[in-house]
C-alpha cells in the first residue's frame, strides 16, 4: 500500500493512546465495527508496540499503524511489531530516511510550505498536516492547495467531529486524524458500545 491509498481507506482515523495493551483487542474490535479500520496507536505508553502487536495479529481488519514517531529507531521497531504504517509529528532528514528504509507507507508531519517542499524534493506527497487546527486549519491547507496540489494530507489536531468536514470538503485532504474517538474515561472503562458509537459517527462524515 502506498501512503496516497492510506488517506483515502477511511474519512477519519483513530488516534490512540493505550497504556494497557490488554484493551487494544476489543478498542480496535470497535472501532472497526464502527466503521474505521485505519487505526494509529502512538508511541507515547510503554504498552503502546505490544498493543500493535495485538491489534496486527488478532484484528485482521484493522490496519494498525504506529503515531508520534520521533526517533528514526521508532520505525524499525513499530514495523518489527507489525505496524502497516508510521505517523510522524514533524519530520527531520534522518527521521525521513528510517521510516523510507521500513517500506511502509508514511506519514510524515508538516506545517509549512516549505517543511512540505522540503518532503515533496524526496518524492513525498502525502503528509499529516500537525498540528493542525493550531497551525492555520482549513483555510491553511486550503492555500496550500494552489501552488502544492501534488500533496495530499491527513490533518491532526485539534480536529473533531464538528470541525472535521471543514477539512474533508478540501480536495487535498484524504482523511482527518483525531483522538476524540478514543475518549480516556471510554477506553479506561472499557466503553466498547460508547466508541463504535463515536466511531459510526464519525464514519458517516463521508
Ligand atoms: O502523537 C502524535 O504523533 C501527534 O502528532 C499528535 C496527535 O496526532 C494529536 O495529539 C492528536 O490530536 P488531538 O485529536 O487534538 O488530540
Amino acid at each position: 500500500m502506498k501512503a496516497e491509498e492510506l488517506l483515502d481507506l477511511a474519512p477519519v482515523v483513530p488516534v490512540v493512546v493505550l497504556d494497557d495493551p490488554d484493551a487494544a483487542v476489543p478498542l480496535a474490535r470497535a472501532l472497526v465495527a464502527g466503521g474505521l479500520p485505519v487505526i494509529e496507536v502512538t508511541l507515547r505508553t510503554e504498552g503502546a508496540l505490544a498493543a500493535i502487536e495485538r491489534i496486527a495479529a488478532e484484528v485482521p481488519d484493522a490496519v494498525v499503524g504506529a503515531g508520534t514517531i520521533v526517533q528514526p529507531e521508532d520505525a524499525e521497531r513499530s514495523a518489527r511489531a507489525g505496524a502497516r504504517f508510521l505517523v510522524s509529528p514533524g519530520c527531520t532528514g534522518r527521521l525521513r530516511e528510517a521510516m523510507t528504509a521500513t517500506a511502509l507507507p508514511f506519514l510524515p508531519g508538516v506545517s509549512s510550505a516549505s517543511e512540505a517542499m522540503a518532503l515533496l524534493e524526496h518524492g513525498v506527497t502525502a503528509m499529516k498536516f500537525f498540528p493542525a487546527e493550531a497551525a492555520g486549519g482549513a483555510p491553511y491547507l486550503k492555500a496550500l492547495n494552489g501552488p502544492l496540489p501534488q500533496i495530499r494530507f491527513c490533518p491532526t489536531g485539534g480536529v473533531t467531529q464538528d470541525n472535521a468536514t471543514r477539512y474533508l470538503g478540501l480536495p487535498n485532504v484524504g482523511c482527518v486524524g483525531g483522538s476524540w474517538l478514543t475518549p480516556a474515561d471510554a477506553v479506561r472503562d472499557g466503553d466498547w458500545d460508547r466508541i463504535e458509537d463515536l466511531a459510526r459517527k464519525a464514519a458517516a462524515l463521508r
